[in-house]
């Protein structure tokens, strides 16, 4: 296979007309938020080889203890060699997964990453944008291979990760079961952009025949039925998101995810119950010195199309302070500062188009179709003061369809209550003898902000053992799914 397969997944050609955004200037591809082709496997210049030889053995290398040895033996390589945004990201991939592999390979933290990877490991984060730490792109959006007849990435059983820490279906699994999800949700991007440029210009009543006028033989449809039609469209592809979450089941198992996946996720940011009290020291060499750092883990809450179909429903998480819980992710790391809450800062951890991409889109149609909606249903903005008339069929139907569409985020949201609750609430709730240092268990220490959560403040700082840590999880993404809710609830008349 060539390092460089095209992808044709079904809906690649679908979708020709004209959009009121050029998704490509937002790297947005036929895939959606996935590259068009299959990642690259490996850097071709032979100049990488020594990163991409340690890369292809990690799992074997951090299991025998060999991984920072070799680590700190490379060469500090140049990313002048590095010639298409294929390639970057590559490098990209493979520094993330020694960035982690380094820190959390061993029976402690490694509080000091060597100049063989921070050198080519900044300069390949500024040019993409990006933070120096493995991601949701460098973990999922850019570290797939699939076997199926045409590459497709939403055949699921077909997906295979390119690079694990472990060397486990399970990890495998866990990556490809988001990439299917991104994959199979790549259509609402161009149809639900349509239908919101269909709906934000004042949408006009159904255009109806003169009694002079010749009748139009095909009309087209008015702009409430393109919206109508597309938030079923949603509603439909979203159940289909949630078919695949309850898959992860299938080949990762929790137990394994908890104590042997997690912790490799693990960043930097709020870890010092994992050993890493002031971050992660980014040793630049002698001449320029270094920093330390403290940067949120991969997650797969920094999804750029889970937050885009937020942006085009309208859907409005809260701040901290509130009434939302910053928590730390299940990759390590707390929620920022008082301004940003959860969402809002991991779209940091996002490339950098896709983030502008969200932006743009939140910028162009404010408040998405809770707004274009709401006007159509009561002349307001959503928020249910307007006067408003009877409504006729086709304004019903259009209302009906968001706030089914909203139940459906929500519904899925609940799936992946359910899932964290598996994966992570339970096993922390039992004990692992496996490692002396249990870094699974240290990582998923999480730390209530000093927010004010139903009238009860919680100290700044205050760690709670994974043991009661979900009662401080599960409230955020109930938050999230509650909000989801209550994005949908117009009365329709
Ligand atoms: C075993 C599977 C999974 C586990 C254990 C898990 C766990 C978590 C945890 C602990 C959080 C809290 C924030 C953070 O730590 O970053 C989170 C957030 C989030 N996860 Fe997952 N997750 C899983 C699978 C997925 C999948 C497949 C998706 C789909 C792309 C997903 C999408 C999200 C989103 C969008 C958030 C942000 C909160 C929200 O918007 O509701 N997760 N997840």
């Amino acid at each position: 296979m060539s390092s460089c397969e095209n992808i044709t997944s079904a809906h690649k050609e679908e979708k020709a007309g004209t959009l009121p955004l050029s998704l490509e200037e937002y790297a947005i591809t036929s895939n959606g938020f996935l590259p068009e082709q299959i990642p690259l496997k490996r850097l071709p210049q032979l100049y990488y080889d020594p990163w991409e030889d340690l890369v292809e053995t990690l799992p074997t290398a951090i299991a025998d203890h060999t991984l920072r040895p070799q680590v700190d033996r490379l060469p500090i390589l140049s990313t002048d060699y590095l010639a298409t945004e294929e390639q970057w990201r590559r490098a990209y991939v493979v520094l993330g997964f020694l960035t982690h592999g380094y820190i959390w390979g061993g029976n402690t933290a490694a509080e000091i990453l060597p100049p063989s990877i921070t050198l080519p490991l900044l300069s390949v984060s500024h040019h993409l944008g990006i933070p120096p730490v493995a991601t949701y792109a460098s973990l999922n959006l850019w570290n797939f291979t699939s076997t199926s007849p045409g590459h497709d990435p939403s055949d699921l059983d077909a997906l295979q990760a390119q690079h694990t820490f472990t060397g486990t279906t399970d990890e495998s699994w866990f990556y490809m079961v988001s990439v299917a999800i991104e994959s199979q949700g790549a259509p609402l991007i161009p149809l639900m952009l349509d239908a919101l440029q269909a709906l934000f210009p004042s949408p006009q009543p159904h255009p109806q025949p003169h009694s002079e006028s010749p009748p139009v033989p095909n009309p087209p449809p008015s702009p409430i039925t393109t919206a109508t039609t597309a938030l079923n469209t949603m509603t439909t592809t979203i159940h289909n998101l949630g078919t695949l979450l309850d898959r992860m089941d299938e080949h990762c198992d929790p137990q394994v995810f908890y104590h042997r996946i997690r912790p490799f996720l693990a960043g930097s940011k709020n870890m010092a119950a994992a050993g890493l009290p002031r971050g992660v020291f980014y040793d630049e060499g002698p001449d320029s010195g270094g920093r330390w750092r403290q940067l949120r883990g991969g997650s797969n809450g920094q999804s750029s199309l889970i937050q885009f179909l937020d942006v085009v429903l309208g859907v409005e998480h809260l701040h901290a302070g509130e009434g939302v819980q910053v928590v730390r992710s299940y990759s390590g790391g707390r929620g920022g500062g008082t301004a940003m809450n959860f969402h809002q800062e991991v779209r940091g951890y996002m490339p950098e188009p896709h983030r502008r991409f969200l932006e743009d889109v939140e910028a162009r149609w404010p408040g998405g179709m809770r707004t274009a909606v709401g006007r159509v249903l009561m002349g307001v903005d959503g928020d249910g003061k307007g006067q408003g008339g009877r409504l006729g069929d086709e304004e019903r139907a259009l209302g009906e369809a968001f706030r089914t569409a909203t139940r459906a985020l929500a519904k899925f949201r609940n799936k992946h209550l359910q899932i964290v609750t598996r994966y992570i609430v339970i096993p922390s709730r039992q004990p692992n003898g496996s490692r002396g240092i249990n870094l699974a268990t240290a990582s998923s220490r999480l730390e209530a902000a000093s927010s004010a959560v139903g009238g009860n403040r919680m100290a700044d700082g205050g760690a709670e053992l994974t043991g009661t840590g979900g009662t401080a999880l599960l409230p955020f993404l109930k938050q999230s799914r509650d909000e989801t809710f209550r994005a949908g609830g117009f009365h329709v008349q």
